[in-house]
């Protein structure tokens, strides 16, 4: 569709996890959907199986101090902030499972379309660390104080209609349709409209000192991910017995 930018997480072998490439690219994505011309962004990912599975653990298993992982929670962070502060509206078409850093980048958009076959969860307290992209702040800025903290707190996948009643999931889609629906809609409305729009939830989440909490997330998670608890988790996911 016309004026649509679409990023696409094409890493299915290992559920589109999130790597240094993948960052490099959405950072590219950032600085291409400032252009005049681009009136909505899409975030989706390749096949059916998942949208993210969040951080790639193979790789950023490597980071084992406080400093490391700072770095790379940082740089992950920096880039979902520059996505959520777009001046157009971004949409995560949630393919498929979305995990840890893949619910941070979905709550980082501004509208979450989710296959009805999806699951979605802050899992992150299972690895012993919270989310450190930004997605808790941006979860509570989302839903209703209880439901966020009860998200996160719980550390499990939802259904797509448990996501749609908590107010996370925008719509549930069950065939293409339903997606062309949505952005016909969006773009019966004139693009200064939606800019317009985006421009009044920025300005509160300037106000709001948005990017100072999210450095506060950032930095907590840094220190749990230099503890023991998390990198015992991450040995048992990544020597779990092949199925
Ligand atoms: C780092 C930032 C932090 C944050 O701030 O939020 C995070 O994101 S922490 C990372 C949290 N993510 C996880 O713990 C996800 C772990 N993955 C899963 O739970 C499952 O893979 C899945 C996403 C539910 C999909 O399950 P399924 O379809 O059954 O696939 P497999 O489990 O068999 O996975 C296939 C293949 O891919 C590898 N894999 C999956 N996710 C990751 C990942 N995040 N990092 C590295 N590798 C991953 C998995 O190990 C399998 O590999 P092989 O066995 O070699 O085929």
């Amino acid at each position: 569709m016309d004026g649509i930018m679409t990023f696409t997480i094409n890493r299915p072998e290992i559920r589109n996890a999130i790597n240094n490439e993948v960052t490099a690219g959405l950072e590219e994505l950032v600085e291409k959907a400032k252009h005049p011309s681009v009136r909505m962004v899409i975030i989706t990912a390749t096949g059916k199986q998942a949208f993210c599975s969040g951080g790639d653990l193979s790789v950023f298993h490597t980071l084992r101090t406080e400093q490391e992982a700072y770095g790379m929670l940082k740089r992950v962070s920096d880039v979902l902030y520059s996505i959520k502060t777009l001046p157009v509206p971004v949409v995560a078409l949630v393919n498929g499972v979305a995990v840890g850093g893949g619910c941070e980048i979905a709550t980082a958009c501004d509208y979450r379309l989710v296959w009805d076959h999806v699951k979605c969860g802050f899992i992150q307290g299972t690895l012993a660390i919270t989310s450190g992209w930004g997605g808790g702040t941006y979860l509570l800025e989302t839903l209703q104080h209880d439901q966020a903290l009860k998200m996160l707190s719980e550390a499990k996948v939802y259904t797509a209609n448990e996501l749609k009643d908590f107010g996370w999931a925008t719509d549930i889609i069950q065939e293409e349709r339903d997606i062309e629906v949505f952005f016909e809609r969006m773009k019966n409305i004139h693009p200064d409209v939606h800019r317009a729009y985006k421009e009044m939830a920025i300005r509160k989440w300037k106000k709001t000192d948005l990017q100072e909490r999210v450095e506060q997330e950032v930095r907590r998670c840094a220190i749990l991910w230099e503890k023991d608890p998390h990198h015992e988790a991450v040995d048992r996911f990544l020597n779990k017995p092949k199925s």
